[in-house]
């Protein structure tokens, strides 16, 4: 036959091997220091027991929330804000308050789920714009600069409380009277609050909350202690998935695609890093590292004719739908319907729910979606940016990681969510768009260079005629767009428990975390390495 020339990334190895994964301890894996932070959250309870002033109450709330604590907490948090809520919401109080607590309070009210309107900032603003006098509280700044986050679309106060505090901040940090301060405002102004992982934020903020004059030592030593056990259980997992990776051999037979195991278990942990949830862990791991390998298959290495060939077959997902399959696409598609139909015999065993066919649904839409990107790479095609989206907002695989993630943890499963998972509800198509666009952002540089369909930016340049940087800001626009469409699904009432809601809003902020600083997931910059050893490997001295 004719020699096939096959594109080649030459992606770098993986940032750790198996024996070094394997190698992973931590003193904090056992009982040894549970009777100690069952002590100290008990101190930590007694806190939000007596602290009586409203201010204080917000700021425990939000500092216990930035300390990656609050899910030991959730029943007090909820209690105390309720209360507060209740005594406040005319609203009447709001007028004589700082700026600060103004900020801060609407914040968390609407984090939590309480409706807060816009105007509760009306008594900072004079004809349309908040007082000029304003911007010298930094402090004020920094709290309406991240509560404006919590912004839907058409709330211009908000929009332009966002302004105006980025301006300021901005002007602050310039100045850099403050170092301290500096840091944190520039650390906000890189990533709002709402739009970070509360994991590896919490592990930044450990560090910022140690030298702050307020630092209250008994939140400290949770903080800390909590951090390392929880980092301890989280080892355990990718241990765990790191031996199931090496049993597929899926990396040495395909050597041309990205081996990223553990950048594929830091998705999981941005998702849901509560140690309850170590199963969804281990299968979201799973799930995210052989997209990454499929991906690789469209994206790079298949000619057309062996991309409908596979395509074919796991649209019919069954074992001899292989056999037309060359080899290095028989043990991937095994691999796949191996590892799928084992989670499917895993709820099948624990809840009699037979989910098969929506799990070769889901696979074969993916397919479908990186087929057709396959077809317009291989015709010259440059769709419109309308067109391009519709169908990257699949074959960016949120659908199909959502899905997986929903089955992984939801006990008992319903009906009624399935088949309203199967329509792509908002919140999917949302968290989608949010992943497809950061990831276009961070990777597209380096898939262009090798030959890929052309992405986002591409089609909206070849669309409008604009320049790679209009088109790259056009983007970061629409991300904002569509933070503010998801801040409107939460609130809106849906068959999705409150998890799987936070699971959506975190693979988007996972992808704004991964791609902060270019390709994290595929080229591994040292920001990400970095970030990687601090959540797994290294505890908190
Ligand atoms: C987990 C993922 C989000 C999914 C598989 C690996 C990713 C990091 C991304 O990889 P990429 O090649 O950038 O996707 P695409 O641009 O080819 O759709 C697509
Ligand atoms: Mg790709
Ligand atoms: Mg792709
Ligand atoms: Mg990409």
């Amino acid at each position: 036959s004719t020699d096939i020339v096959r594109r080649s990334a030459n992606y770098q190895p993986p940032i750790w091997g198996y024996d070094y994964i394997q190698s992973l301890r931590s003193e904090y894996l056992g009982e040894e220091y549970t009777g100690q932070v069952n002590k100290l959250k008990e101190q930590v309870r007694m806190m939000l027991h007596k602290v009586m002033d409203p201010l204080e109450q917000l700021e425990l709330i939000d500092t216990l929330q930035r300390l990656g604590l609050s899910y030991h907490f959730e029943g007090e948090t909820k209690r105390i804000l309720e209360g507060l809520y209740n005594n406040d919401h005319g609203g009447d109080s709001w007028k004589k308050e700082n700026l600060y607590a103004t900020a801060l309070k609407f914040r968390l009210f609407r984090q939590h789920g309480y409706s807060m309107s816009e105007e509760v900032f009306n008594s900072s603003m004079e004809r349309g714009s908040f007082k000029a006098c304003l911007c010298d509280d930094t402090k004020g700044m920094l709290a309406l600069y991240e509560a404006s986050f919590l912004s839907i679309e058409g709330e211009n106060i908000l929009e332009e409380a966002r302004d105006f505090s980025t301006k300021h901040l901005q002007e602050f940090v310039k100045q850099n009277k403050d170092q301290n301060l500096s840091t944190v405002v520039s650390h906000a102004l890189e990533l709002p609050l709402h739009w970070r992982i509360l994991r590896v934020e919490a592990r930044w903020f450990i560090d910022v909350y140690r030298s702050k004059e307020d630092m209250n030592p008994t939140l400290l030593k949770l903080a800390e202690l909590d951090f390392n056990m929880v980092q301890a259980a989280h080892q355990e997992d990718l241990k765990q998935v790191s031996r199931w990776w090496r049993s597929t051999g899926l990396a040495e037979k395909l050597s041309f695609v990205r081996d990223r195991l553990t950048e594929s278990f830091f998705w999981t942990v941005g998702c849901t890093f509560h140690p309850h949830f170590g199963y969804c862990r281990r299968m979201s791991t799973k799930v995210n590292v052989l997209i990454t390998v499929i991906d690789d298959i469209y994206d790079v290495y298949g000619t057309l004719d062996e991309l409908e060939l596979f395509t074919d077959a796991v649209e019919r997902w069954e074992i001899n739908a292989m056999d037309g399959l060359p080899n290095y696409m028989k043990i991937c598609f095994l691999a796949l319907h191996n590892s799928v139909n084992e989670m499917a015999f895993d709820i099948l065993k624990e809840q009699e729910f037979h989910i098969i066919r929506y799990l070769k649904k889901t696979w074969a839409d993916l397919c479908r979606a990186y087929l057709l990107e396959a077809k317009w790479y291989y015709s010259g095609y440059t769709p419109r940016l309308q067109e391009y989206l519709e169908n990257a907002c699949f074959s960016i695989a949120a659908p199909t990681i959502l899905l997986h993630a929903y089955f992984s943890y939801t006990n008992p499963i319903t009906k009624e969510a399935l088949d309203c998972l199967e329509e792509y509800p908002n919140i999917v198509r949302l968290s989608s768009m949010i992943l497809r666009l950061a990831d276009d952002l961070g990777t597209s540089t380096d898939e262009l260079k090798r030959g890929d369909v052309p992405k986002s930016i591409q089609c909206y340049m070849n669309e409008t005629g604009a320049s790679e940087e209009d088109a790259r800001e056009y983007i970061r626009y629409l991300i904002s767009a569509t933070w503010k469409k998801m801040n409107e699904e939460r609130a809106a009432t849906s068959p999705f428990s409150e998890t799987f809601i936070e699971i959506a809003f975190n693979l988007g902020r996972m992808a704004q975390c991964m791609y902060q600083y270019g390709d994290g997931h595929g080229a591994g910059n040292h920001e990400t390495k970095d970030c990687l050893l601090s959540l797994f490997v290294q505890p908190i001295p």
